[in-house]
Order: C-alpha cells, then structure tokens, then sequence
C-alpha cells in the first residue's frame, strides 16, 4: 500500500479536513528506499522468464516522472545491474537448463522512440525506422537489426552499446535524462530436438521498456530542443495514459487509440492483448512531485485494472520432403555430436578425471553399483523365500484341513458304532425282561425274587464296541492337536505375510531401473494370485469332499433301490404264481411304487442330482490357472506344489460325457490306488483307524450332521429322501419302517436264482474280487462291493454268493461292525420269533429246492435246514472250482398262509427246515454275543442239515 500524503496539508486545518488529498493505493508489490535491484527485479520480472521460454509474451516497463530512477531501475550499474541484465541473464540459464531436449533461438532488437520516431540503437547508422503492421496484425519494425545469439556474454556488450546510443541529456530534474522511450525486444524461438515431419514450434516475446519521464517544463526548465522532446514525451505519455484508462474502464466496450503514438502502437498487445505484463511505477519521495506521484499512482491503479488474454504462441511447421535432407544431415549431426561427447566423458574415466561433477556421480554409481546389487539379491531372497513359505503353510493348512475330515469322518462312525450297540443293548435288555416275565408268570413269588439281577451287566460289551470307544478318544485328541497345530500354522502365515508385504513395499524403493521394478512388482502380482489360487483350491477341496459324500450316499441309495426293486419283482412273482392274496395296503403301496417306475420320479431326482453335480465339478475344474512364474528357481518348486493342487480341479473340459459322467461318481479306489492318486495322502492315524477298523464306508457328515451311512437291511420299499442323523429324521425313518414293516409280508419264498439281483456284485461269478476285499478300480463296482460286502445289503449278497467269499467275510473279526440298523434289527427279532414259532408249527406244504445258502458262522440257524415243497428247483450257478450247493427244501404253506393285518401277529411262512433237518436249537438270546445274533435274510436258506463240522470240510 502507498499512503500519499499533501505536504500542504494542515494537520490543524479544520476547515479543510473534509478536503483532504491524501490517498491510498494498493498494488501487488511496493518498494521502499530499501529496496535493491535484486528485490525488484525478483519480485517483478523473474517470474516472466517461464513463460517467455515456453512460448508466452511479456512486458515490463518502467513508468514515472523524469528522474525517479526509471533507468536505473532498468538499466542500473555496472554494479547493481538492472532488470534488462538480470533478465538476460536467468534466461539464458534456463536456456541452457533445457538445451539437451529442447532446441533455442534468441532474437534481440533494441530501439529508442525519439520525438516520436524509431532508432535502432545497435545500429543507429539505420536511420529512422517505420512501424508496420503484417498480415497477422503484429507490429513490426520494418528493418531493424536481430541479432541472434545465445551467448549472454554477447548480448551484453550488445546491450551496454545500444545504451550508449540513447539519447540523453541533461535537464534540471535529471543529470542523466532519458530524452527517449527505450524498448528491448527479446524473441525466444523453441523447439523439441527430436525431429518429426511436423514440428511444434514456441515463440515468446519479451518487452523491457525504459519510458522516457513525464516533465513538466517549470520544473525541468527546458528550453528549444529539450522542451520538443519534452512534448513529445509527455504526448506519447498521455498516449499510453489514454489507453490505460481505456483498457481499465470495465463493462463500457471503450475503443482503444493506440495509434495515437508509436509507443502504444508497439506496446498494443503489451496493454490489452497477448501478454503479461508488469508495470513499475516510479515516484519520488520528495514533497515537490507530489502532483506528478499522484498522476502515476493513479495511472498505475487503473492499469491494475486491465486484464490481458495470455495464450502460448505455437508455430506447426510441416517439413517439406526437400527439408528432410536438412533435417537427416542434422540428426547426423547431433548423433556424432551425442557420439563424441560419449567418448570424451569415457576418456575422462579412464584418465581418472574428477573435475567434473558428471564424472564424480558416475563414479560413485559405478563403486555403489555391487554394493545395491548385492543387497537387491538379498531381497529378492527374501521375498521369494517369503513367498514360498506362505505356500507351505498354505499346503500345511490345507493338508491338516483333509486329515480333521478324515478324523471326523472316522469319529462319526465310531459313534455310530456306540450308538448302534445302545441300542442294541436296549433290545437285548427289553427282550430278556419281556421272556424274564413270561418266566415269572409261572413260577412262584419266592422264585421270582431269587430270579431277578441286574441284566445289564450279563451283557458282554463286544471288542468292537470298545475299540470303537478307544479310537474314539484317540481321535478326539487328535482333532484337538490339528486344531492346535492349525492355529500355529495361521499364525506363522501372519507373520510371514506381514513380512512379505513389508519387503514388497521396501523392494520397489531400491530398484533404480523402472524396468526391474515393473518386473519385481509382476513377480509379486504373480506371487500373491498362487496364494489366492492356493486358497481356492483349498475351498474346492472341501467341496470336492462333499461331493463325494454326497455321491457316496446317492450310490448307497440307488444300490439299495436296486435291491428292493429286485425283492419286490421277485416277491410280486411268487405272489403271482401261487396266486396269493395280498392285503389292501400293501396292493396300494406296490401300486404307487409302479407308477413310480413308470413316471421315472427316481430316475429324474437322479439325473438333475447327477447334473448339479455336473456343475459343481466344472466350476470347480474353471479354477484361475496362474500362469507359472518367471524366477526359475521358484517356478520348479511351485510348479510342484500348484500341480498336485490343481490335480482336483483337474481341466475337464475335454473330457467328454462318459467320462464326466465317471466323475461324477466318486473313483473309490483300492486303498493303495486311492492314496497314490490323491494329492494329500491319507493321514497316518485315519489310515491306521481305517485299516483297525471297519470297512463300511464312512458316515455322510455334511454340514455337521452325520448322516446314517448305510440303510438298513429291511426291504423297506421306499425310502425316505434323506437320512440323516437329526431326531426327526430318525423317527420318520423309524415311522416309515413301522408302517411298511406292519403291512410287509413275510419273504414267501427264497430266490430262485441268483443272477436275478441286478447288481453288480450278484452278476458276478463266485470269485469276484469283492470277497478278498479288494475294491476294483471301477466306480460302480467298488461301490458296489463295498456296500456288498460291507453294509447290511452287502453281506446280504455275501451271504447269497455264499462260497468262500461270504464265508470270509463273515469270519473276518469285523464282522460286527457291520452291525444291522435298527429296520434290520426289528426284522432279526421277527425272524427270531418267527424261528420260535415254526419249531412249534411246521408245516411243508410248499417246498422249494434252493441253494443253500450260508449263515454266517456260530449263527444258530446256521445247520439249519431249508425246507422246501415247492417244484422251483434253483439251482445257482457254483464258483468255477465247481462247489456244489446243499440242495435246501424251503416249505411255504401255500394253502395255509394267513397273511396278517399287522406285523403283531404271529407270520406263518417259510419254515426253514430242510428234509431230515433237526429242530433248530432254542435261540439264546440272553447269552448270545452281539456278533452271534442271526441275522434277517430275505434270500437265507441254510445249509440244508448240514452240520458245522461238514460244513467245513465242503469245498464252496
Ligand atoms: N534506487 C536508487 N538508488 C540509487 N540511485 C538511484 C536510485 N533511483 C535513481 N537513482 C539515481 O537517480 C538519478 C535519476 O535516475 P534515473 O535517471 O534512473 O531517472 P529516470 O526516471 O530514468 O529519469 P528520466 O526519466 O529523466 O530518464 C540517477 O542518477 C540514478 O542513479
């Protein structure tokens, strides 16, 4: 701000109080007496120079009354150098800043308007100089001199010559008057040094001009020559004054006059046009000029007022194809000169020249060089080495992940164990009570007191059971070990993690080159997408294995419909041909169960089961393959470890439907087979409980629940949906069993032949491998040996293969374990009862010839003979060893049967006695172990009277 003040004012004038002139002004910068050339010129022009470089016009001009240090201000001394030097001289060095990209040309002109006309002040032999207007309406100065240089040392000398030219004289306000208006025009031509066809080129133009001063004659007392140029001045100043206000008179579309002198007429684009301009207002402190101050402050804040439109002058210069001459010799040019430089600063090295900084940078590079390579390996190290333990733990994790479902899976099947011998013990304990009554009720009160005991401690718990209970604990323990060694696993994850992301963000920072570090930061990328990729095959895992539950389950129960299809056709056959009459109920249910067939329910439940399975496998197969890494050492490693991940998401996508449709069921191979084909082998402690213990496929643990795994040995005709191990599904299983069991007749007659079951294992010849365990390498078949042989239908068919395979199995120590579900017990205790009875009612009225089929070891009915009158002589076909069949009567009353309402009462049917055949011993069933009970068979025949010993010594 700039407070002026009237030096006649009176402070105690009263009167004229109210007419005071003093003002205040306002500009961007003020300057004191303190002020020194450095302060102005960086607080005024340096902030042009950008600009002009890079294409943008600018002005600055120094504007006041004679002698108030115009010229010094841009001129100055030699020893305070002014605006013009300063100027000169900042641009120059950002010339030379830029000069390896960018391409210079500096023109500079300098000019005096004198009584209002030009001279070229670097040559003044010119003459006077025209303005001229050209075709773009630029201002020229026709003729003037150009000097191109961009040696600042020349343009200097330059520039003290022009000065001496100026016309100067000496007046009474100034000894060293500027009798002219000086303009210095400096025109920086840029251009990029990369050549093209086109070409951008920047032209900026800079103005510095020394104005001549206003004068008033009293004060410079002029006379003649003086006075004349003192009008002059002062004209071309009311000129420049005219069109300041002009420019300043916001919203009136005021019209310029520029042509009133050659001042404004050159300095036209300064004031309104292209340009940044800066005026500097010179005023003097004395008292004397208050007058003149108060004009150029006031010019001065209207000046503020102007704006100009500031815009970059490019220039597109298209070469034409005689020019690309010039512009290749050129690229030569700069290509040898690119070329010797190179050798020169080679040279230098090798002289072990340090003068240079250039020299002393390369140097320090080249010693620190080893140095950071040295440490960048050592952080690569790091990180891959980061990297490849998070694999690991990954791999851990996900192993400890398979061998806790193993674990499981044997858990639940011990438990199963535990619960079928509950329930088993609760039957044992109901029956004896039941028979300990019926005992009771005849004897005498004394006796009936001496009789009594704890029943449940003559049960023998069998070994099975507390096997069962041992692994049980076994594996709880270990579950609580995994589950440790799990939560150390995630933990050292974390930490390595955490360590990895550090060194990603710290590896980056020492990586001088952008190429190495688009490189690390792609290996990291690559890194981190396996261990994305690692997870999700993890989740694919767990999937995986529920598929194959649920499959395993699917399988279990087709097998099982296949069985009771089987049953029913064959039962609905004997029915048919001893014309026998079947209660209401039963008609009903068989009727339902035909259209069943014939709608195909079953079969579409089965396939859109199938389909979904389908899915769930390409899904999974679709997995992100990650492509392998670049760093050798890493990708071998990893190639490893992602193969056998990707091994369960194997590319299925060639594979056509057969083979999908073979995926869908789950590939139970052989133990060994399986363990070599799976990607994590089976633990050491599942393997043990799974070699210890049963063979039965395991429980179906699907979202925690654990689904009865194998159905019950009942025929039971349909089957509820899913099983599983809820209370409620148990009791509508229960419910279900109940209401079938009280309509089921009894088995009228045993199978004709064996060939007519419709599963694998029964077409089968005697020596299938499903006797000696072995599971074969097909699905269907291991499936189905294994349900065969292990779970209630399985012995089922053992026991009707008969021969050695059955005999094996039912020798082998597991035998309980292949413990009879609750339908199946139900239906025991029938065909227990059922045996009491027909001791007592035998009745041949109906005698079948059929295989004897044998009862497993130690079963009481087992030297039982079947009693047959019936014409059916089945004869099944023998093992190739050429073993012959105990021909077996099975007697059916066909006559006599009473078929019953409910299953309370008392069934009269097949009375298993072969010709000459004992009465079967009474069944014991209090003492009888567990694994001794005789088991309900539909297809059970014995072995027609023939005795244990016999039986040994027969060939099968
Ligand atoms: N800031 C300053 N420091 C020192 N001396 C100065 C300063 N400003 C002006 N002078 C001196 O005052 C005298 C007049 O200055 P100068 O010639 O620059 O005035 P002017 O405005 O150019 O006058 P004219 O319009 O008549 O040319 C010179 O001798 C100059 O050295």
């Amino acid at each position: 701000m700039v407070v002026l003040m009237d030096p006649m004012e009176d402070p105690d004038d009263i009167l004229r109080a109210n007419r005071s002139r003093e003002k205040s002004y306002m500009f961007d910068v003020t300057f004191d007496y303190t002020a020194n050339q450095e302060t102005v010129y960086r607080l005024t022009t340096k902030g042009l120079i950008e600009g002009v470089i890079s294409g943008y016009n600018a002005t600055v001009f120094a504007y006041g009354p004679t002698g108030c240090g115009k010229t010094y201000t841009m001129l100055g001394t030699d020893r305070e150098p002014g605006i013009y030097i300063r100027t000169l001289n900042d641009l120059f060095k950002a010339i030379e800043e830029t000069s390896d990209d960018m391409e210079y040309e500096v023109i500079m002109s300098y000019l005096e308007i004198y009584n209002e006309m030009i001279r070229d002040l670097l040559n003044p032999s010119l003459g006077y100089l025209d303005l001229r207007e050209d075709s773009k309406g630029e201002i020229q100065v026709a003729g003037i001199t150009e000097v191109s240089t961009i040696n600042a040392k020349e343009i200097m000398q330059l520039l003290m010559k022009g000065n001496k030219q100026r016309t100067q004289e000496p007046t009474a306000a100034n000894k060293t008057s500027s009798r002219s208006h000086a303009i210095l025009q400096v025109t920086v031509r840029q251009k990029s040094r990369i050549k093209n066809i086109t070409q951008e080129v920047r032209m900026g133009r800079l103005f510095m001009i020394d104005l001549a001063g206003s004068e008033r004659a009293s004060q410079t007392q002029n006379r003649g020559q003086r006075m004349k140029e003192g009008a002059h001045i002062n004209r071309s100043l009311l000129a420049l004054g005219n069109c300041i206000n002009a420019l300043s008179d916001r919203g009136v579309n005021k019209y310029v006059n520029y042509r009133d002198s050659k001042l404004t007429r050159l300095l036209k684009d300064s004031l309104g046009g292209n340009s940044r301009t800066v005026m500097i207002a010179h005023i003097s402190p004395a008292s004397s000029a208050f007058e003149e101050s108060r004009n150029t402050l006031t010019y001065a804040d209207r000046a503020k007022n102007i704006k100009t439109r500031v815009k970059r002058n490019l220039l597109n210069v298209s070469y034409h194809i005689a020019q690309y001459t010039t512009i290749i010799s050129e690229l030569r040019n700069e290509i040898q000169r690119l070329k010797e430089k190179i050798d020169e600063q080679g040279l230098k090295q090798i002289r072990g020249e340090r003068g240079d900084i250039r020299n002393i940078q390369a140097e320090v590079q080249l010693h620190t060089l080893p140095y950071e390579r040295r440490e960048m390996d050592q952080l690569r190290e790091q990180l891959i080495k980061a990297f490849r333990e998070q694999m690991d733990i990954r791999r851990q994790l996900m192993e400890l992940e398979n061998n806790n479902m193993e674990i499981q899976m044997e858990t639940s099947r011990h438990f199963l164990i535990l619960a079928d011998w509950e329930q088993e013990k609760t039957r044992r304990v109901r029956k004896w009570r039941e028979e300990l009554q019926k005992e009771l009720y005849g004897k005498d009160d004394s006796e009936k007191d001496s009789d009594t005991g704890d029943d449940q401690s003559d049960i023998m718990e069998p070994p099975e059971v507390t096997t069962a209970r041992e692994n049980i604990q076994t594996l709880v323990g270990d579950q609580g070990k995994l589950r440790r060694q799990k939560l150390e696993l995630e933990k050292r994850f974390k930490e390595i993690r955490h360590r990895a992301r550090r060194l990603e963000e710290v590896l980056p920072k020492k990586i001088s080159s952008e190429e190495q570090r688009e490189v690390l930061s792609l290996l990291c990328k690559v890194h981190e997408l396996e261990i994305e990729n690692t997870e999700m095959q993890s989740h694919a895992l767990l999937k995986d294995n529920m598929i194959r539950q649920k499959n395993y389950m699917v399988q279990r129960f087709e097998q099982h419909r296949s069985i009771c299809d089987e049953i029913i056709k064959q039962q609905r056959r004997i029915i048919a041909d001893h014309n026998l009459a079947v209660p209401h109920r039963l008609e009903d249910l068989y009727e339902l169960y035909l259209r069943e067939l014939d709608e195909g329910t079953l079969e579409r439940i089965s396939l859109i089961d199938r389909a979904s399975v389908l899915a769930l496998k390409d899904s999974q197969s679709s997995l992100p393959k990650i492509p392998q890494m670049t760093a050798e050492e890493t990708s071998q490693e990893l190639d490893s470890d992602q193969e056998s991940v990707r091994t369960f998401g194997s590319d299925n996508r060639n594979i056509n439907y057969r083979e999908s449709y073979r995926r869908i069921l789950p590939r139970l191979l052989s133990e060994a087979e399986s363990d070599a084909n799976k990607v994590f082998k089976t633990s050491p402690r599942a393997r043990y409980f799974k070699n210890s213990t049963v063979v039965t496929p395991p429980p179906i643990h699907v979202n925690g629940m654990v689904s009865k795994e194998s159905l019950p040995r009942s025929n039971l005709v349909s089957i509820s949906g899913h099983i599983n191990s809820s209370p409620e599904s148990v009791d509508k299983v229960a419910l279900t069993r109940k209401v079938i069991e009280s309509d089921r007749l009894q088995p009228l007659q045993p199978m004709k032949e064996r060939s007519n079951l419709s599963i694998h294992s029964l077409s089968e010849s005697e020596d299938n491998p499903y006797r000696d365990q072995q599971m074969t390498s097909t699905p269907l078949h291991h499936a189905a040996s294994e349900d065969n042989l292990s779970t209630s239908t399985g012995e089922m068919v053992a026991a009707l293969v008969g021969g050695t395979g059955g005999n094996h199995r039912r020798d082998s120590p597991g035998m309980w374990q292949r413990v009879p579900k609750k339908g199946a017990q139900k239906l025991e205790r029938r065909e227990e009862s059922l045996e009491v009875k027909r001791r007592k009612k035998r009745s041949r009225s109906f005698e079948v010839t059929g295989q004897g089929l044998i009862r497993p070891k130690n079963h009481p009915s087992r030297n039982r003979i079947l009693e047959s009158n019936s014409d059916h002589k089945i004869q099944t076909n023998g093992p190739q060893g050429g073993h012959s069949r105990i021909p077996g009567k099975v007697v059916l009353p066909i006559a006599q049967v009473k078929l019953p309402q409910n299953h309370t009462g008392a069934v009269k049917q097949m009375d298993h006695q072969g010709p000459g055949s004992q009465p079967n011993p009474p069944v014991n069933t209090k003492k009888q172990t567990f694994n001794q009970r005789p088991r309900f068979n539909y297809f059970s025949s014995n072995t027609a009277g023939v005795t244990g010993k016999e039986m040994k010594n027969r060939k099968y």
